[in-house]
């Protein structure tokens, strides 16, 4: 499992490691750098790492030393060769006494870049702490303008671990190793453009030790598969529940019809669609699995409230007072767990007092867009620290939160984790509406709320993903038809 932490974490671990398990500091950087140099291409050779005084740059002087051992060819420029801290002094040491070719002169960095194929930045890493000035300008922008091909040392130099921002300039790294976590600010939009491919190692230290320093998580194949629940021999449908989904308006009939065929796709035992008396004659793409209902039958919709496993609530309804009437009724006549979105979210908005009403049951699947209507706090906000964002929202009112996005976080108060599947080919209209339906469906299944945004979320990018690579765009309903599919891979 990944975790993800900011430069705190770094700083806890650390000390936790050195200071309670006795962990010599120089043994976590010699496990950090063998680490770091495992992930070294074998092909590669002809390296300049370039090294700053802290322990970001005894790393790269560790690493130096570990590729020389594997007999390739190193050299090294010490951005400062004074005031080192103490592991980093002892790795310069060794590396002077190994004779690795070793210089200083700033002027002679473009040459020494330019004659080499591999730039490792080990400037700086989550120590970096003021904003970029001389010399570090320069080497930075060197490493950039010159670099064939570079690797960042834990984080690309000029990033920060915690926000993403940049200290004026950073290092625009082909490929980043960071050690033991996946560094919090790569989640911020902007640090994605210096990342390149990133790899995480560990240092030598077993998972419940870092688990005691983060509870934020980045979701993988393995974990997904360890929630799914088995589906045994002598199952019947009214085992996989009864899922309603409350959707569509006359310009927005096919928000309904997917919501509704996802669910029916992601295997709830039954599916039914509500929609307002004038949509009912336009639902001629719906799935013949889906039993529809009128909403303006409310003895049928009474009914229905009562015992349905799941209510999906939201897509293509209108962000209108009818909308609202209706998210009322709906609240004060079943208990289900729902999933909210799209106009369901907007009109919460509108009315926040009734967030009350969503305490422990509800899954809220906002983009950033409607997070913002609904939370009070601008774009700018949010993205500056999305992960907190979504925890205090969901902290503050008790619900699940699902902030999709590029990196989709879901978030129960207190754990969070972070879903990087998915990507631009998935970038068009339906796909809130595909994932509303996938979870609903999973909640009518027996699976909590938290665990249905967690599978929903992977499943959903990760079909994309897979269809992407044949694929220039894809569609909600080329997600749709391909759920059972790779539903049943993740099984595997
Ligand atoms: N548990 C782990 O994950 C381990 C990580 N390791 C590596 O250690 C670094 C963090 O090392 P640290 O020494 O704390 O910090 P840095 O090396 O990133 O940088 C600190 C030095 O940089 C100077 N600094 C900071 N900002 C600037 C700036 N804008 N301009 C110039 N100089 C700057 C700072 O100087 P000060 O004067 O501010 O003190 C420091 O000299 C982590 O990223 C990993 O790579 C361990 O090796 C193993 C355990
Ligand atoms: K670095």
């Amino acid at each position: 499992m990944i975790y993800i932490g900011d430069n705190k974490t770094t700083g806890e671990i650390d000390s936790y490691s050195i200071n309670t398990l006795n962990i010599p500091g120089i043994v976590l950087m010699e496990n950090a750098a063998r680490n770091f140099t495992g992930t070294i291409d074998t092909n590669l050779d002809n390296f300049l790492i370039v090294c700053g005084k802290g322990n970001n740059g005894g790393d790269g002087y560790a690493v130096a030393r570990q590729l020389v051992s594997l007999n390739k060819r190193v050299s090294v420029f010490s951005c400062e060769t004074s005031d080192m801290s103490r592991d980093c002094q002892i790795n310069y040491d060794i590396c002077r006494n190994l004779g690795i070719p070793m210089e200083n002169d700033i002027s002679a960095l473009e040459e020494l870049i330019i004659s080499h194929d591999v730039v490792i930045d080990a400037v700086f890493g989550t120590g970096l702490d003021k904003p970029l000035a001389a010399p570090y300008d320069k080497i930075i922008n060197n490493i950039n303008q010159y670099g064939k091909y570079i690797i960042s040392v834990d984080i690309p130099s000029g990033i920060n671990g915690s926000t993403g921002e940049t200290a004026g300039i950073a290092v625009k790294a082909d490929r980043t190793v960071s050690f033991v976590t996946y560094k919090q600010g790569f989640l911020n939009y902007s640090a994605a453009e210096f990342l390149g491919k990133i790899k995480v190692v560990n240092i030598g230290l077993p998972e419940h030790v870092i688990k005691k320093f983060s509870n934020t998580v980045l979701m993988d194949k393995k974990y997904i598969s360890s929630l799914l629940i088995p589906r045994l021999k002598y199952s019947h449908k009214g085992n996989f529940g009864h899922t309603l989904i409350i959707a569509g308006s006359p310009e927005f009939t096919g928000a309904a019809v997917i919501s509704a065929n996802a669910a029916v796709k992601t295997g709830s035992g039954l599916v039914t669609l509500a929609v307002f008396h004038e949509c009912l004659n336009m639902l001629s793409s719906c799935s013949p699995e889906v039993m529809t209902a009128d909403l303006s039958d409310k003895n049928r919709l009474l009914d229905l409230l009562k015992k349905v496993n799941s209510i999906a609530f939201g897509p293509g309804l209108g962000n209108n007072p009818r909308t609202l009437e209706l998210l009322k009724f709906v609240l004060e006549n079943s208990d289900a767990p729902m999933v909210i979105d799209a106009d369901g979210i907007n009109v919460l908005a509108e009315e926040p007092a009734l967030l009350e009403k969503l305490k422990n049951r509800c899954i809220l699947t906002p983009h950033l867009g409607e997070f913002s209507r609904i939370s009070g706090l601008s774009i700018e906000e949010i993205s500056k620290d999305r992960i907190k964002a979504a925890k205090d929202f969901s902290k503050k009112y008790s619900v699940i939160l699902l902030l999709k996005g590029y990196n989709t976080i879901i978030t129960n108060e207190c754990d969070v984790y972070v879903n990087t599947t998915g990507n631009s080919s998935m970038a068009n209209g339906g796909m809130g509406d595909t994932l509303t339906g996938i979870t609903a469906s999973l909640i009518s299944q027996k699976y909590t709320i938290f665990a249905s945004g967690k599978i929903g979320s992977f499943l959903h990018g990760y079909i994309g993903e897979k269809l992407s690579k044949r694929s220039f765009a894809i569609t909600a309903e080329d997600i749709i038809r391909n759920i059972p599919f790779y539903q049943k891979k993740l099984f595997l």
